[in-house]
């Protein structure tokens, strides 16, 4: 899978460990969002599992109203995302070094402070004592008074002031709007902006240094925002079984929030809605897909009848819309590297009622690469995911230039085997879900050094926020 080309990286793996025979035991049945939360952070700690992961392989053990399993949810997630602030929140409160406190001890303290300062739902009192049990009811009894200590020390630092610029005692909540505490637990951001942005919006300091290199300042503060907080969901019209108005009608019959997107098959959810709630789905009238994603498949625009490879395809959200754009008609030949993945493919141009697609498996022994020229290429790269660092909470601490000197070595070799299979008058689309240059147009160019003959005709720079996921297409003739 595409995590395989990243090097995994926990970025809890310098704290102490557990002693032996000291682990957790997981619950037969969580019947509590924040007991949920903390097993899936626990997961994500000591098996660098992804959430998502975790929640599929529990899936018959989670006894949770849907209300539960999106709070379990939310502090999982951000606590992933925001673990620099909370972990300056919680250090400033301790009188020992980190080391010396049990790493499940701290993943604990995470989601309490996590719930105090950046939930608003959850009233203090209820943050702390629901903690506070929690940790009885994971056999920890002896947690409890630090747990109470801590946690009531973070709610006693945070003020009911609220300011609208950063500031070294200002935690960011949403777009111009920042917590107050009673002392300054950041770098003051007149001095030291990367410093801040690093730990008040909690990102890697040499992920910040780049984007500051590249961005001015208010455009940063509104990117490291926006990958904070929970932003529009965007639907795929399925073309070939509904109109765009025809689904927009439909959802709104539905009593759900929806409106026209940028691209001619985008539609724009106002607010968040659980998937069964979404009518159509099963019916395959549309697809879950972020409107800047779809660029691509606009940018290729396949035709009708022709011989379109889509090299990186699974799970084929891009490869559907490719079959979409061509009615049905003609041949897709969507290959991957992994198996598992490939049959998600599969499974989605079943629902979608698309025949033109045929999978094939590259990369393994005995496996081969489509020998034939084709009309038109996608080469939809594995990348750092820069730009879907909302979506994706884990990505943000696997940025790394090791990393991405290895990103540029698959994306260079998967450019340079697209260019020899596109027949002269052919057309390639190179895409990634980043927008960092220098695996995107800097990158491709390069590449194209040695293709003389091609020419970048078009290229799509998303910026995450505007409006929605981060990222870069480029059509090459
Ligand atoms: C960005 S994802 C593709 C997403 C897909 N196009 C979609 O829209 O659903 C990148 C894909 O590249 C695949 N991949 C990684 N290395 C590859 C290689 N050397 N050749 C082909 N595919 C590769 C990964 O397995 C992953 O599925």
């Amino acid at each position: 899978m595409w995590s395989d080309v990243v090097k995994k990286k926990n970025v809890w793996e310098n704290r102490s460990q557990s002693s032996p025979g000291d682990e957790l035991e997981l619950p037969k049945y969580f019947r509590t969002a924040r007991q949920l939360a903390f097993f899936l952070l626990e997961a994500y700690r000591t098996q660098d599992q992804f959430v998502a992961d975790s929640l599929q392989q529990w899936s018959r053990r989670i006894e949770l109203s849907s209300q539960d399993r999106r709070l379990a949810m939310e502090i999982s997630i951000g606590v992933i995302r925001r673990q620099l602030t909370l972990d300056t929140l919680i250090a400033s409160q301790l009188t020992r070094p980190r080391e010396k406190v049990e790493p499940a001890l701290w993943t604990l303290l995470q989601t309490g402070v996590y719930q105090l300062v950046m939930l608003d739902q959850i009233p203090d009192h209820a943050a702390v004592s629901e903690t506070v049990e929690l940790a009885g009811k994971v056999g920890r009894e002896r947690w409890k008074k630090l747990v109470n200590a801590i946690l009531r020390a973070v709610s006693r630092l945070q003020t009911t002031d609220e300011a609208s610029v950063p500031q070294a005692n200002a935690v960011p909540l949403s777009e111009q709007r920042f917590r107050c505490l009673t002392t300054d637990l950041f770098p003051d951001p007149t001095v030291d902006q990367a410093g801040y942005l690093s730990r008040a919006y909690s990102y890697p300091r040499s992920v910040i240094e780049d984007w500051l290199s590249r961005y001015e300042w208010e455009r940063l503060l509104s990117i490291a925002q926006w990958f904070n907080q929970r932003n529009p969901l965007y639907l795929r019209a399925n073309l070939l079984q509904n109109s765009r108005d025809e689904l927009l009608q439909e959802l709104q019959s539905a009593g759900i929030a929806v409106g026209p997107g940028a691209e001619p098959q985008s539609i724009r959810l106002e607010t968040a809605v659980p998937l069964d709630a979404l009518v159509g789905f099963d019916a395959g009238k549309f697809t879950i897909q972020d409107e800047s994603a779809m660029a691509a498949g606009n940018l290729l625009s396949p035709q009708p009848e022709e011989m379109v490879w889509d090299l990186c395809a699974a799970p084929g959200t891009k490869t559907t819309h490719l079959a979409e754009l061509m009615f049905n008609r003609g041949t897709i030949i969507a290959t991957d590297v992994s198996a598992d993945r490939l049959d998600k493919i599969e499974q989605n141009a079943s629902r979608l009622g698309l025949t033109c697609i045929q999978t094939q498996l590259i990369n393994t022994p005995g496996a081969t690469l489509p020998e034939q020229q084709f009309d038109a290429i996608l080469v939809d790269a594995p990348c750092s995911n820069s730009g879907v660092l909302g979506k994706r909470p884990e990505a943000r601490w696997r940025l790394d230039n090791t990393s991405l000197a290895e990103l540029q070595k698959i994306q260079r070799g998967l450019l340079e085997t697209a260019f020899q299979r596109l027949k002269p008058e052919g057309r390639l689309v190179y895409s990634t879900c980043s927008f960092d240059p220098r695996e995107n147009g800097e990158l491709l160019q390069s590449v194209l050094t040695q293709f003389p003959e091609r020419k970048i005709v078009q290229e799509n720079h998303h910026l995450p926020g505007e409006p929605s996921d981060g990222g870069y297409q480029a059509l090459v003739r």
